[in-house]
């Protein structure tokens, strides 16, 4: 039973950082249970606004609906009591509403809605899918700005003005007069989430643009760090901002971009660089190289950004 209205939940997850839980696998890339609900106790015992399980950096993509809803529901038992968690639905118009009304009884406060799969769609088609969605279930529903779904100013106003629940708006193209005018037209209606790879890169100009939050995934591993850097964003600190830029997240895209997926793999990497093992990724990523993980550890003892516990 969700303990937030839509409303509710949208003014608690604007004014704080949200983040993406990884899915711990086993040595046969089963879901782990012991280890994924250690690192949503861990996750949940910081002050982040809110988590989302299953999500990209949780590798809902290699997930089964099954599996999707049994992760769910563990974040739910683990971390659900002091912090919002929220689901993904994804795929055709009925397994993303499947998805939903799964995540409903899992006790998801919310939904972020993927794109649709794999085929193009243009402004009615969106509006439809989205709608039928919006109407399957009664948790804040989030629309995830991205691939084949990029959304008009007027779809999103359509869509908040036919649907209560419908929240949210979290950017993964960057396209600043496309934001520009979504926030514009839809200004406190709705909140505004940045949701591009490594998230902190692109935090400070996109709170120009309405953004007051961001996922970020490099929360999994250094908490404390990603937390600091939010105070700073929302400060407008710029100097502190570039200080942290340059000392970490900078040198952390240069090992990021050695190979495609590493966006997600690095931040499995950095658990392991941290004693905080949640085993490996599935197929189609590839876990870092070895060396490519000695980096990355070297990196957050340079930083000086080990959390604190943890042994490095
Ligand atoms: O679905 C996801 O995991 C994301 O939204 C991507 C990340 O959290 C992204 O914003 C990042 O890498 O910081």
């Amino acid at each position: 039973m969700a303990q937030y209205t839509p409303a509710e939940l949208a003014n608690k997850l604007k004014d704080g950082l949200l983040s993406f839980p990884v899915t711990a696998f086993d040595a046969n890339l089963e879901i782990d249970e012991a280890a994924y609900r250690k690192h949503l106790a861990w996750q949940s015992s910081f002050d982040v606004a809110g988590l989302f399980a299953a999500g990209g950096t949780g590798e809902g993509f290699t997930l089964t609906p099954q599996e999707a809803s049994k992760v769910v529901r563990m974040a739910v038992e683990e971390a659900g009591s002091s912090v919002p968690v929220l689901a993904s639905a994804g795929g055709s118009t009925k397994q993303a509403i499947q998805n939903a009304q799964d995540a409903e009884a899992a006790g998801a406060e919310g939904l972020l809605l993927l794109p649709p799969y794999l085929t193009e769609c243009d402004q009615e088609g969106l509006y439809q899918h989205v709608s039928a969605i919006c109407s399957s279930t009664k948790t804040g529903v989030i629309v995830y700005n991205r691939a084949n779904a990029v959304y008009s100013a007027d779809t999103v106003a359509r869509l908040a003005d036919n649907h209560e629940n419908f929240i949210g708006f979290k950017d993964a193209l960057g396209d600043i007069e496309q934001i520009t005018k979504v926030y514009a037209k839809n200004g406190d209606r709705l909140f505004y989430l940045g949701g591009l790879p490594t998230a902190e890169t692109f935090a400070l100009p996109l709170l120009q643009l309405g953004m007051s939050t961001y996922s970020s995934a490099m929360y999994n591993f250094v908490p404390e760090f990603a937390l600091d850097f939010y105070k700073d964003v929302r400060a407008q600190d710029r100097v502190a901002i570039n200080e942290k830029l340059n000392r970490f997240v900078l040198p952390y895209l240069e090992i990021r971009d050695r190979v495609k997926g590493y966006g997600v793999s690095i931040v499995k990497g950095g658990l392991k660089a941290i004693g905080r093992d949640a085993g490996s990724v599935r197929p189609p990523l590839q876990d870092l190289t070895e060396a490519d993980l000695a980096d990355l550890s070297a990196l957050i003892q340079k930083a000086g950004i080990v959390p604190a516990g943890a042994t490095l």
